[in-house]
């Protein structure tokens, strides 16, 4: 029996002539908490995009809830129990707040409906008070519970998210953590990239480094601690 939720071996992925991603291993179990760390420029959105079939990989083999996805589209991918939160916000800015949740909402693998409008309302209070308010009037705050909750009401059992934070104040993003440490509670798996490594690291069970489409370092959050060299070499911090 195949723990793994998403498995991917081997895989090299391509820009053009620009060999990206070098033969990369990289796996999810279920209900696990992945930080995806690197300095700009690594490959991380790379393999974000790759797994979730945006990107073709040249080589390698992807798993996902136990079926092959290595060239499969990205809603066949969406289908197996993956949610994909891009860099920048996938909302409807001409939607309502509540058309944006209530057009998302899917049941999951195995018919799976743990999320719903009003458990997604439980989680973003905020979006309880503007649900009459178009996408686009919301504050950059808000348009990421937005995508969040969206994300969440296909009732995934993999959220992958890049750069959730970026550009938001840190009273927004301290509430986006702790938004993503309880839906890490629910046991739903998680891939997080974000610059904030403290935040990060204090949420994952496991994180993974890239360099140069490499993984140089996999460990959890006490080993990415105690190696002061491992941040500084890898990360600059
Ligand atoms: N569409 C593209 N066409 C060609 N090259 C690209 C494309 N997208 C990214 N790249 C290049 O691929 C490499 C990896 O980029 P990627 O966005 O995966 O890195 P990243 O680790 O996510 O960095 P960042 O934190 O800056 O988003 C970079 O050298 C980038 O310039």
């Amino acid at each position: 029996m195949n723990h793994s939720l998403l498995e991917a071996r081997g895989i090299h992925t391509y820009y053009g002539a620009s060999h990206i991603l070098r033969g990369i291993d990289f796996t999810v179990r279920r209900g696990e908490t992945v930080g995806l760390m690197g300095r700009n420029g690594m490959g991380k959105t790379t393999l974000l995009k790759t797994l979730m079939g945006v990107v073709p990989s040249h080589k390698g083999e992807i798993r996902i809830n136990g079926h092959v996805t290595t060239r499969s589209q990205p809603c066949r991918i969406a289908r197996h129990g993956v949610a994909y939160v891009p860099e920048g916000r996938g909302i409807f800015p001409n939607l309502s707040v509540r058309e944006n949740l209530v057009m998302a909402a899917r049941p999951g693998v195995g018919g799976r409906r743990d999320w719903t409008f009003e458990r997604a309302l439980k989680t973003f209070p905020r979006l309880g008070e503007r649900l009459g308010h178009g996408g686009g009037q919301l504050s950059g705050g808000e348009q990421q519970m937005l995508t969040i909750g969206r994300a969440l009401m296909t009732n995934p059992d993999l959220l992958i998210l890049d750069e959730a934070t970026e550009g938001l104040a840190p009273i927004i993003c301290r509430e986006i953590w702790t938004v993503i440490g309880a839906i890490r509670d629910t046991g739903i798996a998680t891939i997080i990239v974000d610059k904030n490594f403290r935040a990060i690291s204090s949420i994952t069970d496991r994180n993974v480094i890239l360099v140069k489409g490499n993984v140089v370092f996999e460990g959890d959050r006490e080993a990415l601690r105690s190696q002061p060299e491992v941040l500084k070499n890898f990360l600059g911090v």
